[in-house]
């Protein structure tokens, strides 16, 4: 574990030089790993350990062909490493629970009359557990409970795993009954490719995470995006630059800065007229967001949206509801003009340049 100063607090961490693939590879070494459900997150973790040489078998059910072809795609032989959800947790030492969360709630009794005394059930969310008085998942005395969350979208778990980054996890232990729980989880965090692995709780692992992704992540990004296109767009301006002033200029230039070195640094490779305005203005946003902030929050800890997210995700109608939503937005101006800008997007060669020439190291920061 190494100790880091975040910004003048002080967290253990671990990295993959105090807890090496060598040595998850050791932890894991006679670890049958089951990945329940070929969704998002599943494919990605079962790709990324089997690329990092454990043993991992898939359970999908097969109402769901779509998934199941997937795997079938992917590598996993029907009968041999992939299996129907009852069958794989039979076989399994590592049961990574990966359904939707309101699907883990409908078949739980599924994985729970076939787990092994002294397997791992793992989560990558807070959710089922937390909330178990509305999940009903209790899980047996005789199990290890962990959790390995990725702060990523599965996509990028796999995306930045085939480039060499990774994307940064938090781990939990909610139980341990053999005693090897947390080296069993920070193993499998490794094993995921996790860039670096930060402690946590269940509890304060879903109640960040609903905050973050309601929030910031995609929430309030979508619903602010939407805002400033809107007023642009009813005071004259053209799509193309609506969007560009939006979207485009955020995900092509500014938000690649704040990522590589900090917002001030990307305020500082920005006029002096746009510092002075963002900087005057960010108060005020946070004036403006600060009460929807707070009213998320607590949305989220009174368990109001773990019960929408189960009532309403679980509903029988509810891909047909969502894939309605999610056309809207692919319908929408903003979005089919951003369809037109990525179109636009230059795919040139990048260029050469002389030896010796500088010209790309920035101005701001240290
Ligand atoms: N999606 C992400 O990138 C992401 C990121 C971090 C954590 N998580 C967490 O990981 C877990 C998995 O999420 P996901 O987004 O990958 O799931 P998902 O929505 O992609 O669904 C995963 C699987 O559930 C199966 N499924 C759905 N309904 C079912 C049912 N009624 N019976 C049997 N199978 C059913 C699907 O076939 C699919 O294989 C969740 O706990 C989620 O909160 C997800
Ligand atoms: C990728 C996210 C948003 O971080 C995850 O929490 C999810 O639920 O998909
Ligand atoms: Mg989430
Ligand atoms: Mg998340």
């Amino acid at each position: 574990m190494a100790i880091i100063d975040f910004g003048g607090t002080k967290e253990t961490v671990v990295t993959r030089k105090e807890f090496s693939l060598a040595k998850a590879r050791k932890v894991l070494k006679n670890e049958t790993i089951a990945i329940i459900g070929y969704g998002v997150q599943g494919p990605a973790q079962a790709l990324n350990l089997r690329d990092n040489g454990f043993n991992v078998i898939v359970g999908q059910s097969k109402k769901f062909m779509k998934d199941w072809n997937r795997a079938k795609k992917d590598g996993f032989k029907p009968g041999e490493t992939l299996f129907e959800i009852e069958e794989a947790v039979s076989k399994a030492t590592v049961v990574q629970y990966l359904l939707s969360d309101a699907a883990q709630k409908i078949c739980w009794p599924q994985i729970k009359r076939n787990l092994q005394e002294g397997a791992a059930l793992y989560f990558s969310h807070g959710f089922s557990i937390v909330y178990s008085d509305l999940t009903k998942i209790i899980a047996p005395e005789n199990v290890d409970v962990i959790l390995v969350a990725p702060k990523g979208s599965g996509l990028n778990v796999r995306r930045n795993f085939l480039s060499g980054a990774g994307i940064n996890s938090s781990f939990a232990v909610h139980q341990d009954y053999t005693g090897n729980a947390e080296e069993r989880c920070m193993a499998l965090g490794i094993g995921i490719g996790s860039g670096y692995l930060f402690p946590t709780t269940f509890e304060k692992e879903v109640t960040s995470d609903l905050v973050g992704e309601r929030g910031i992540l995609m929430g309030a990004l979508a619903g602010v995006m939407e805002a400033q296109y809107d007023v642009l767009r009813k005071n004259g301006h053209s799509p193309s630059e609506a969007f560009n002033e939006t979207v485009e200029e955020l995900t092509q230039s500014l938000i690649r800065l704040v990522d590589e070195n900090g917002m001030d640094w990307m305020f500082g490779n920005c006029s002096a007229t746009a510092q002075r305005g963002a900087l005057d203005w960010a108060p005020k946003f946070k004036k403006a967001t600060m009460p929807v902030f707070k009213d998320l929050y607590k949305a989220v800890k009174n368990k109001d949206e773990a019960k929408r997210v189960l009532k309403v995700c679980g509903a029988k109608n509810y891909k047909e509801r969502l894939d309605k939503e999610l056309q809207a937005i692919h319908d929408s101006e903003m979005w089919q003009a951003g369809a037109a800008s990525r179109s636009l997007r230059p795919k040139g060669k990048a260029k050469e340049i002389a030896k010796g020439t500088k010209g790309i190291g920035g101005r701001a920061g240290n």
